[in-house]
């Protein structure tokens, strides 16, 4: 870990060497400054270059590093910002060459140099606020001087990441090249030698400010605290940027450090922190057998199919064009194919307007073709098949076993499931190691998440295609075991049977909604329902007997095998309440497909007139209540995937939630909560309400966590090693 220099001519050239990323841990910040400051004495060099080995400039300071970090020592003796002082103040000009990412302190450390270069691939971003911090060495106070206040507010407080191209629009990188950064800046390094230095110091310009720039910082608190309810990090630098309009550089930058330290040991930014890691090491993956993702080797996937063109299908085709994918979908009938090209085609015009206006439009970049069809033979070129058709096991069997004979040997065959058997797909095929289940979120093209199910035969290879092709989706790929609804919906099962007993008992779906996006949910459970459609979920307890035509005959309205069972949502998709799809659902929206949640006094009279014929008795449960009464059942269900094996460990639940289940990042995660928050408390009250509830089976305390509060709740990261636990079947 180190800053190496060379000298090329009269021209130092600064190398920040820490792989993989070149983060800008402690060490390597006191070896720049070393190096900065030797360069700055030697007569012999006229210029600085800096750049970053192996392609890539920087991705900011060494997050590793912060959990070790004392920010009342640690942090005053030495800082990013002093070496980023260095080089702005020196008298020789310094250029940044970036390639590969300049991101959170990186590219503060880019803005301190006179001059910037980037590579044309190059992607730059102050990403601080998504680690739960703000950029904490200068970024809030250079880049508003650089780029103006609203450009800056927008990249700060979303830390949203730019290509060159845009950076260069932007004014934050001074030109691109398509050849190499370093040579270019060299060059620019050599040619601007002598030259006055003054108007190229960030810390020098005076600061553009809108004239209605208050409104401006305020309006964006209030949309960042709808955005991201209860998260802090994005309202801090709202006024971070607010002491870069109001106060001179130097005393902004002594208000951004403290701003800094206000948030640099939260349990928000630790949560953010253990997000960003867990999402890395659910990438290393493991099976029983031995095999995992080093060992095994992914394929290339240059044609995909996907079967049906449903709201799922329709994304997943998105998805899969818009990373250069060349797709062919299938549909069944004339109409739903053209309901479906319709459908895709005005998805994927909306996303090249996207990319265009971002200005991504490269030579290579264009998106896959689609390809529509009704010929099913069109799949024999496919390398991989995706079918998404609704849930049913016969549908889904006959097309599988139509598959085994069109495809071509080898070719990846998965099964878009939210919770059906994948053993039970793949037994009908002739290749069941080429069976997997690939779980997509919807929006498919924009949700981040995809739950890779392996099957009892699944090969090390499908698995490695499959979760090297949601990275290049663009999304997060975590694999589990297959399992009744697999780890996700398994979670979501009792929180949304929770909440609906709370109607029951006397709650209205606004309250409920509202403690759980209080807590930080996107939307709680009724309007993510509604979102969602109601009869998702009706048609599989269906299937299940546990409504409709299988139903027993004599089973009592409000329970099933003994169990507790409320029969609410059931009676709502008989009314034709299907949530926004049909205009009602537990809200009413002002139209069919609409967004806006309203009120609906049907509802209210509905559930009064429900309580009233069961005689049922209100109860009074405060807010607190209401949030415990809803996250533990959800984080007992998450020790209980544990035990059985079905997720390799707690970070895989976490990421599952915040990916897929709008689950507040800042929270970390259901298990990272239950850490936080203490295994003793929620065992405790799993334990009262289990004992006030003994016909609702998920309050019953799971015996992980009974395990592991008896051995003092050790921290989340031993939760696996201390319990050596049991099954692990991944
Ligand atoms: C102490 C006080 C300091 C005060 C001054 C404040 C300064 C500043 O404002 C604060 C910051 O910069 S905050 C920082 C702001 N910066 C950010 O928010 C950028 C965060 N990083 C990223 O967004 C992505 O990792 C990249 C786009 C850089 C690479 O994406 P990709 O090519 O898909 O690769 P990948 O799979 O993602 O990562 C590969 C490996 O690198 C690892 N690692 C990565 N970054 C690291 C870091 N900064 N650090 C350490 N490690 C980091 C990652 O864990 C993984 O390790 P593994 O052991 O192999 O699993």
């Amino acid at each position: 870990m180190a800053a190496l220099k060379h000298i090329v001519g009269s021209v130092a050239v600064i190398t920040i060497r820490n792989p993989p990323v070149n983060a800008l841990s402690p060490q390597v910040q006191v070896s720049l400054m070393e190096v900065l400051k030797d360069v700055t004495l030697d007569p012999s060099v006229k210029a600085i270059v800096l750049c970053g080995e192996n392609g890539k400039f920087s991705g900011g300071a060494d997050i590793r590093t912060f959990s070790k970090t004392d920010p009342k020592t640690d942090i005053k003796r030495m800082s990013l910002d002093d070496v980023n002082s260095v080089a702005e103040r020196s008298r020789k000009p310094v250029v940044a060459a970036v390639e590969g990412v300049a991101l959170g302190g990186g590219l503060e450390l880019a803005l301190a140099c006179h001059y910037r270069i980037a590579h044309v691939k190059a992607r730059v971003g102050l990403t601080e606020v998504l680690l739960g911090l703000l950029p904490g060495a200068g970024g809030t106070q250079r880049l508003p001087r650089l780029i103006g206040v609203p450009a800056a507010l927008d990249m700060i407080t979303t830390g949203k990441i730019v290509p060159a191209p845009v950076a260069v629009k932007l004014g934050i990188v001074d030109s691109v090249t398509e050849g190499s950064a370093v040579e270019e800046a060299i060059h620019l390094a050599q040619k601007v030698v002598g030259q006055p230095l003054e108007s190229r110091r960030i810390c020098s310009k005076p600061i553009q400010c809108p004239p209605n720039v208050d409104s401006l910082l305020n309006d964006a608190k209030v949309k960042l605290k709808k955005q991201f309810r209860g998260a802090e990090s994005h309202q801090v630098c709202v006024e971070a940027i607010r002491a870069a309009v109001q106060l001179p550089f130097a005393e902004g930058i002594v208000k951004e450090r403290e701003l800094f330290l206000s948030l640099f040991n939260s349990d928000q930014a630790k949560a953010c922190q253990y997000a960003f890691f867990a999402e890395r090491s659910v990438a290393k993956w493991t099976t029983p057998s031995g095999a995992n993702w080093k060992s095994a080797s992914p394929q290339t996937i240059r044609t995909a199919a996907v079967i049906g063109l449903g709201t799922m299908g329709q994304g997943i085709a998105v998805s899969l064009a818009k990373a250069q994918i060349q797709v062919i979908a299938v549909e069944q009938d004339e109409q739903q194919l053209e309901k479906g090209s319709k459908a895709v085609t005005a998805i994927l015009e909306r996303e090249t307007l996207k990319k265009q206006q971002f200005e991504l439009a490269h030579k290579s970049d264009s998106f896959g073709s689609v390809t529509f069809t009704l010929d099913f033979n069109a799949l024999k070129n496919a390398d991989l098949v995706i079918e998404a058709v609704y849930e049913n096991m016969a549908l889904k069997k006959e097309i599988f076993q139509r598959l085994s004979s069109i495809c071509k040997p080898g070719a990846f065959l998965c099964t878009n499931t939210s919770g059906l058997d994948i053993d039970e797909i793949a037994s009908v095929t002739d290749r069941p190691h080429l069976v997997i289940g690939t779980h997509f979120f919807s929006p498919a093209h924009l949700m981040k998440l995809l739950e890779v199910v392996r099957g009892y035969h699944s090969s090390s290879t499908i698995i490695s295609t499959v979760m090297n092709l949601s990275k290049v989706l663009n999304k997060v790929g975590v694999v589990v075991d297959n399992c009744p609804l697999f780890v996700g919906n398994r979670l979501l099962l009792p929180y949304i049977n929770q909440a609906v007993f709370l109607l029951e008992d006397g709650r209205t779906p606004e309250e409920v909604d509202q403690v759980l996006e209080e807590f930080g949910y996107a939307m709680g459970p009724f309007r993510m329902s509604d979102l969602a459609g109601l009869d998702i979920g009706w048609r599989s307890r269906m299937e299940f007997g546990l409504t409709g035509p299988k139903l027993l005959p004599g089973a009592p309205v409000r329970q099933r095998e003994g169990k507790r069972y409320s029969p609410l949502p059931d009676i709502l998709c008989e009314e034709g309440r299907f949530g926004q799809k049909s205009g009602k659902g537990w809200y009413q929206y002002e139209t069919v497909g609409g967004r806006n949640a309203a009120r609906d006094p049907w509802v209210h009279n509905f559930l009064h007139e429900y309580r009233r014929a069961h005689a049922i008795k209100q109860k009074n449960v405060s807010q607190g209540e209401i949030l415990e009464w809803c996250l533990y059942p959800l984080i007992n269900e998450g020790f209980k995937v544990l035990e059985d094996g079905i997720a390799s460990g707690p970070e895989d639940i976490d990421v599952i939630y915040n990916n897929g289940y709008g689950w507040p990042r800042h929270k970390g995660g259901p298990m990272f909560y239950a850490s936080m928050i203490g295994l003793p408390r929620v065992l405790v009250k799993l334990e009262e309400f289990y004992k006030n509830n003994p016909d609702i089976p998920s309050l019953k305390p799971s015996n992980l966590l009974k395990a592991l509060v008896k051995q003092g709740s050790p921290p989340l990261k031993e939760w696996r090693s201390q319990l050596g636990y049991p099954n692990s079947r991944l």
